[in-house]
């Protein structure tokens, strides 16, 4: 393509799918000076009504914000609209609750509407003059090679036929681009659905418009293969995530059994999310299920790439999936300058950087699934956390929890395993090296006091 006032080739870029990773990365391409289509099967959803009490909120950390930072976004989205948590809320069975924080104060998550996100982000795209949304347009079949796409219009059918120097599938973990992609030799695919599925409920505001909880927490229900989080929401609600295996959502068939079921397992959220809306909440929506994908590569020469969930969907046991889009993003277009747009050899070096890292994350992700759904004694959860937190306190640059290096730092996920697990052989040798010790020790005071 042409060259731009930075020198650099300009391309035309098809970004298919407008979720929150393809808006992102629409306003990288297009403050690069690209041309930039962005096609998305559902229609524009600013134009949707809002439903009240069905905002649905996210966990954004550093990885997710550096990203929208860099296209000028962290500030507006996160700043003023984002509500930080700067501790995990635990709610025993006993209604009791206790607080670890996540790091120093500055150190917090954020509570992030995804509609919210999403609407701003297609907005902040369409501000470019370069870039072109195309809502209601379903991409059905492609030649990547040659950067062809055939997409069918919603709902009329109509077939329309697009070119694109390249094709960047941002179209979530059913990816219809991955799909094209695969027909290729040499491409690895996995998926793992859990027996694990979830459903949103909401804690509603008080009468006088305030919080129902704790405001600045992540409250989480830890009771073993019942897990439950709750986020908190803009407009003073929660939005709360049950999650359960699947055949237990289908032992709760009645008002009663359901009632029963919470006032058993969560009985200090019964009164908070209120009985009534606790029935109509529950069965108004079956529980999704969830599925975790892995494949490789990511690109097809220079004229096909997939980012997100497309190409790493993971559980959302770690709230990272977002946040390793938006890093997608953010470090396909450190790479894309770094090879000056020449973007086969860049789409290769991201593809064969990102993956080990991408994998990575989606296993730790699955890690903290089995991790929690195996607590069966909630104490080993605060344990672990404040013996995390104690030794991170005494050697901040030594011991980095393996939490806090996923969330709160740029650490590559990768990395974050190995710092784990040479964590782990510390400990155990610290831990055997006391064994031995109190051992070696009563010992020597028996033989002392015996003879
Ligand atoms: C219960 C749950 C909780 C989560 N919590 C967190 C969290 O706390 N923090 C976090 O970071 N992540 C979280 N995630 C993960 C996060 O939701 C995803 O990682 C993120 O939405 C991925 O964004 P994406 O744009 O890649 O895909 P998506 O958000 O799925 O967007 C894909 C887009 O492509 C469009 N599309 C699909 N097919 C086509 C097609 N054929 N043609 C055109 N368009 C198409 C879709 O309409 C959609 O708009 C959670 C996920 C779940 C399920
Ligand atoms: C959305 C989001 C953002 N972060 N986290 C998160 C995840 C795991 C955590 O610890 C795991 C652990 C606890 C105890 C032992 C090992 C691992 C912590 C923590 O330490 O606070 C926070 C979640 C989340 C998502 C789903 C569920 Cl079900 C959940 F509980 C929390």
């Amino acid at each position: 393509g042409a060259n731009g006032c930075d020198g650099f080739p300009k391309i035309k870029v098809a970004i298919v799918g407008g979720g929150l990773v393809g808006t992102l990365s629409a306003c990288y391409f297009a403050k690069r000076g690209h041309e930039v289509h962005l096609y998305e099967l559902r229609p524009d959803i600013r134009e949707l009504e809002h439903v009240p009490g069905r905002s649905i909120n996210l966990a954004l950390s550093v990885r997710g914000r550096a990203a929208l930072k860099e296209v000028g976004l962290e500030e507006q989205l996160v700043q003023r609209h984002g509500i930080p948590m700067y501790a995990r809320m635990i709610h025993e069975l006993d209604g009791s609750t206790r607080s670890i924080p996540y790091g120093k104060k500055d150190q917090c998550i954020y509570s992030v509407g995804r509609r919210f996100l999403n609407e701003s982000l297609l907005t902040a795209a369409e501000k470019y003059p370069n870039v072109h949304c195309h809502f209601n347009q379903k991409l059905v079949s492609a030649n990547l090679k040659q950067g062809q796409m055939t997409f069918e219009r919603q709902p009329s059918k109509e077939i329309e036929q697009v070119e694109a120097q390249l094709v960047v599938g941002a179209d979530g973990a059913f990816s219809s681009v991955r799909k094209q992609m695969m027909k290729q030799p040499l491409c690895d695919f996995s998926q793992t659905y859990i027996p694990h599925g979830y459903l949103e409920l909401c804690i509603p505001a008080l009468s006088d418009g305030t919080h129902a909880m704790p405001k600045n927490y992540l409250h989480i229900w830890p009771r073993g293969r019942f897990m439950m989080i709750a986020l908190p929401n803009q407009d003073a609600s929660w939005t709360v995530t049950l999650f359960m295996p699947f055949d237990e959502f289908g032992k709760l068939d009645t008002p009663q059994r359901l009632l029963a079921f919470f006032k058993e397992h969560f009985p200090d959220a019964v009164p908070l999310i209120g009985e009534e809306k606790l029935v109509s909440d529950f069965f108004a929506c079956k529980p999704s299920p969830l599925v975790s994908v892995k494949c490789g590569p990511y690109n097809i020469g220079d004229t096909a790439l997939i980012i997100g969930d497309a190409a790493h969907a993971m559980v959302p046991f770690y709230g990272q999936g977002m946040n390793a889009g938006f890093e997608d993003c953010r470090l396909l277009d450190a790479v894309l300058l770094k090879h000056k747009f020449d973007v086969g050899p860049a789409l290769k070096e991201f593809s064969t950087t990102r993956r080990p890292d991408a994998e990575a994350i989606c296993g730790l992700a699955m890690y903290n699934y089995v991790e929690m759904r195996d607590l069966v004694n909630r104490k080993s959860f605060l344990i672990r956390k404040k013996v995390d937190s104690l030794l991170h306190s005494l050697m901040p640059n030594l011991w980095i929890p393996l939490y806090t290096s996923v969330t709160f730092s740029h650490m590559p996920y990768a990395q974050c395993i190995k710092n784990k697990e040479w964590q782990d052989k510390i400990l155990d040798r610290a831990l055997t090296l006391m064994a031995a010790s109190l051992v070696a020790f009563a010992a020597f005071f028996f033989y002392n006091a015996t003879y």
